[in-house]
């Protein structure tokens, strides 16, 4: 079939958007790993869906497929992208819409000076829940959090569990440009009490309101930014008594804004969505 696509990105993290709308797609998890490979296909780190919604009270259905193929729950900077997308393509008119992923409804809005907002929704802090196998580990309180111990190329590595519907693993290093990411990254994202795998963050304290982070992501390896990631390390850093909201988050590819109000309260994120073209591809 001939597929129409967006290519875009948010802070440097590049996704092919398709609308599925007004396409119908359905792809196996090879297809998807063609279409983000960088060589062979498009080239993204995901793949956005756009879908009618299949509850009420919700604007549009949101489908996120990584690198890798495998389909998963969140994807921060990518929703970024979605509104952009759907607003452009004029499938909405309005600036601010509700999505629902597989791990709930986030309500991203178009601000009049382009950047985009997102309400990503709570934290999940329980380990279990992020999921995170904590059984037989000896954890240690740092501020509110728990950080846990986990053997990692021989040295051990003290992290924060969160979920922002999708898992991650944040520890903080003295310098994010210098953290062994393509080193420890894969053997975090895969470790055995992460069942469903992890996104691994790297996150140095540069003051109380501003951090620099690398995330060496699931199923894409390390990405110029991650939407999620920066949440996940901003309500840790919180949660240890290490960080104030709002915070700025520098990554690679550009600077995103985290804020959040404490356990319960929604995480808000600020940042760019970007059209870098549009094109077809026969797959
Ligand atoms: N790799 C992530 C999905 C994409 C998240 C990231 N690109 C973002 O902006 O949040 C995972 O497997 O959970």
């Amino acid at each position: 079939m001939k597929l129409k696509f967006t290519k875009m990105h948010g802070a440097g993290n590049d996704f092919v958007v398709i609308d599925a709308i007004n396409q119908r797609i359905d792809f196996s998890p090879e297809q998807w790993q063609r279409l983000a490979d960088r060589r062979f296909g498009i080239g993204a780190d995901q793949m956005l869906v756009v879908e009618k919604p299949q509850s009420a009270h919700v604007d549009f259905r949101y489908r996120i497929y990584n690198a890798d193929g495998g389909e998963v729950e969140q994807c921060g900077n990518g929703a970024r992208a979605f509104v952009k997308f759907v607003t452009d393509k004029g499938l909405t008119g309005k600036r601010a819409i509700k999505v629902e992923t597989m791990s709930g409804v986030i309500e991203p809005t178009l601000e009049a000076d382009g950047r985009i907002t997102v309400d990503m929704g709570a934290p999940i802090l329980e380990a279990a829940r992020v999921p995170f196998d904590a059984s037989g580990l000896q954890g240690k309180s740092e501020g509110g959090d728990t950080l846990w111990p986990l053997d990692i190329n021989g040295a051990t590595r003290w992290i924060s569990a969160v979920s922002m519907g999708n898992p991650h693993a944040v520890q903080v290093v003295d310098d994010a440009a210098a953290a062994p990411v393509h080193i420890d990254g894969p053997v975090i994202e895969r470790h055995p009490r992460f069942p469903k795998r992890v996104n691994a963050g790297f996150m140095q304290i540069v003051d109380r309101h501003q951090i620099n982070l690398r995330v060496f992501e699931r199923g894409a390896g390390e990405t110029l930014a991650c939407g999620t990631g920066a949440c996940a390390a901003v309500v840790a850093g919180i949660r240890r008594g290490l960080l104030d909201s709002p915070v700025r988050v520098n990554t690679r590819g550009g600077e995103l804004s985290i804020g959040w109000g404490g356990d319960g309260a929604s995480v808000m994120m600020t940042g760019p969505a970007v059209v870098v073209f549009e094109g077809e591809i026969e797959i």
